[in-house]
């Protein structure tokens, strides 16, 4: 792909994100006279192949796109001083610094749809061409457009700190789209390395079963319940304490599941159960497991109209056995779905 030089085309304005990878930039593309995202990558071996991974399947995604595939696009890449440098179009916040800047509020069950449809669609176009995202998480989800609105908000501000506003701020339009392709895989069996961020990681994964496209419905159902909520369900960095939380959450996970899984994930089973609480690093660990309530409850604390229909949905979406969970396009035809939508996009 086409140009060499950094200095030729794009013009620093700031810095927009940085992480162990390197760094995100927004530049001003003189040639296509627009503001554009430069990911910058260190100049390692292993974020140099990651970053290669990343370029050949955004390409792939772009190939395929009849428009609106709801995958952030590619403008370009070069190599920089064996830096590689790739040009996206520049998107908003993602998903997660909306929440954080808004003291995690929750987001309306009519923006949860309307993100929550999109994220599917994605995924669903993703699945069709065999590829696994295997990163979802709100870090890796940008509002297309930084604009935002400001409305009243009374309910439950009893939550957030003194002094905290009694309005909050909702996305102006709630088109997204999905980033991070670098530990996207194509499908294949037998794949048992670690993949997914913790919290949105599925209970194959952590039990070393094997996992596939479900381990992205997963972490899908996770975000969803985050919007709904303003934080995090699964707020953990433990294996035995994510199980626990699982359970606590959505019932005891099946035996025929505890009884398939790998050396590593044996010290978290006992008697063909959960070994829990007496596996419990400490007071404080069954405290935190304790506080979590079932899902129907946690929705239905936050949510007033289309609980049930969610509610239904997140039980789908959420399944211990990869074999039962809805695909994307069966989740996309529930009923959730079929609910009026106030948000533009
Ligand atoms: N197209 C874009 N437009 C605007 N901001 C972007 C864009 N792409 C990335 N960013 C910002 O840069 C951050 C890092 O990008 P990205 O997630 O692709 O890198 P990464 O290699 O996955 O980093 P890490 O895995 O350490 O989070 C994002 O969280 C986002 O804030």
């Amino acid at each position: 792909m086409g140009r060499n030089s950094v200095a030729a085309a794009d013009k620093i304005q700031s810095k927009m994100g940085e992480g162990t990878f390197g760094q995100v930039l927004e530049c001003w593309d003189r040639e296509r006279k627009e503001m554009v995202a430069i990911k910058i990558v260190r100049g390692i071996k292993k974020y140099h192949e990651a970053a290669m991974i990343e370029i050949e399947m955004l390409q792939q995604l772009g190939k395929h796109d009849k428009g609106g595939n709801r995958c952030v696009q590619i403008r370009n890449w070069f190599d920089y001083r064996n830096h590689i440098c790739i040009v996206f179009e520049k998107l908003g916040p993602s998903l997660y610094d909306f929440l954080r800047n808004n003291n995690y509020r929750s987001f309306p069950i009519d923006l949860v749809r309307d993100i929550g449809r999109q994220l599917l669609e994605c995924v669903a176009f993703m699945h069709d061409l065999r590829l696994i995202h295997t990163d979802l998480k709100p870090e890796n989800i940008l509002l297309v457009s930084p604009e935002c609105v400001k409305v009243p908000d009374y309910k439950g501000t009893s939550r957030f700190p003194k002094g905290s506003s009694y309005f909050k701020r909702l996305p102006k339009s709630s088109a997204i789209k999905v980033i991070d392709f670098g530990s996207t895989t194509y499908e294949r069996q037998d794949q048992t390395y670690i993949v997914s961020t913790r919290h949105y990681r599925a209970p194959e994964v952590i039990l070393g079963m094997g996992w596939s496209y479900p381990c992205d419905i997963w972490s899908v159902g996770c975000i969803l319940v985050e919007l709904c909520t303003g934080e995090a369900l699964f707020q953990t960095h433990e294996n035995l304490e994510h199980l626990a939380m699982m359970e606590r959450v959505l019932g005891p996970l099946h035996q025929h599941m505890l009884k398939r899984v790998d050396r590593r994930a044996e010290k978290y089973v006992r008697r063909g159960r959960l070994d829990w609480p007496d596996g419990a690093a400490s007071r404080e660990s069954m405290r935190a497991v304790l506080k979590l309530p079932r899902l129907q409850n946690l929705i239905m604390q936050h949510v007033d109209h289309s609980a049930g229909d969610l509610i239904h949905l997140l039980q789908g979406l959420l399944r211990y056995d990869p074999i039962d969970r809805l695909t994307a396009r069966e989740a996309l035809r529930h009923p959730f779905f079929s609910g009026d939508n106030k948000f533009r996009r």
